[in-house]
């Protein structure tokens, strides 16, 4: 059976992806922080396929080092590494952004997906074709927006370090894609807003984001195209989500 490992399978896109997975039959490493969802998961999902469990931070390079050597041999070779754990914090302007906050946010979205990567690699490579690399990236990325500072910057090193991926993975069969949504309903606002719960809500009133399920459909899809195909990057918009005029800072009268 195909095997994937899904970093933040706890909530939004990695657990609609666990679900999206199981449906079709695929082996499941299942990877957040909190240990009573990941349980709640291999509780329903386990009676249909394996799922192993693994309770990480992925800011513990150690840790990811430690579990992934450790993968049991049914789960091998790794046919897909899903990078989606990460957050975005502190939607105020850069000059009143606690620091930590933006460390926080270093730490997960960009050192954290590097230690799953590095760690999940050789298990990729030993697959070889067919094999993929979906990082989770965002219209952050591309797209400059108030607020935005390092949770965006954190988004172009995602795309940026996969385009790299792909050149040094050249004729290994392993394939790297960068998913780039935009507005989705998730817990993200409330991690955003530090649980803000009406923040969250007011967000996503009145419109149509995407939905976690269209991510997952999204991941399910690039996993299972054919060996020889790669899209090195996806972005995906809700209907009612678009562009804005540039700002523009003029004179008071
Ligand atoms: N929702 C949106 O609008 C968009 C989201 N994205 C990106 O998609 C990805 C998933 O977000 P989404 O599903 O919306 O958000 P959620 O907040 O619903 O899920 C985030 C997941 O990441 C995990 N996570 C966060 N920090 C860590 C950590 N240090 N170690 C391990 N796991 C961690 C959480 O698990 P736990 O807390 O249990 O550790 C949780 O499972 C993120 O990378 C986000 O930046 C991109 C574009 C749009
Ligand atoms: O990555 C998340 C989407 S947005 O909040 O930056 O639009």
């Amino acid at each position: 059976m195909p095997s994937v490992l899904i970093t933040g399978a706890t909530s939004g896109f990695g657990r609609a992806a666990a679900y999206r997975f199981a449906k079709a039959g695929w082996s499941l490493i299942l990877t957040g922080r909190r240990e009573e969802r990941l349980k709640a998961l291999e509780d329903e999902l386990g009676s249909q396929v394996e799922v192993l469990t693994l309770t990480l931070d992925v800011r513990d390079a150690d840790a990811i080092a430690q579990a992934l050597k450790n993968l049991p041999e049914a789960l091998l070779p790794l046919t897909c590494l899903i990078n989606n754990a990460g957050l975005a914090l502190a939607p105020e302007p850069s000059q009143k952004v606690a620091l930590r906050d933006w460390h926080t946010m270093i730490d997960t979205n960009i050192t954290g997906l590097v230690n799953v990567t590095h760690a999940a690699l050789p298990l990729l490579i030993e697959h070889g074709a067919g094999a993929s690399i979906l990082n989770l990236g965002s219209v952050a990325g591309q797209w400059p927006y108030p607020g935005g500072h390092v949770y965006g910057a954190s988004k172009a090193f995602v795309q940026q370090f996969g385009y790299n991926l792909r050149c040094d993975l050249l004729g290994t069969g392993v394939r790297v894609t960068d998913l780039a949504p935009g507005m989705a309903e998730t817990e993200f606002t409330l991690v955003r807003t530090k649980g803000d719960q009406a923040a969250s809500d007011a967000l996503y009133r009145g419109t149509t984001p995407l939905q976690a399920e269209d991510i997952a459909e999204q991941l399910f899809y690039l996993a299972t195209l054919p060996a020889h195909v790669n899209i090195n990057r996806l972005e995906i918009m809700p209907v009612r989500q678009a562009w804005s005029p540039f700002a523009v800072d003029r004179d008071k009268t």
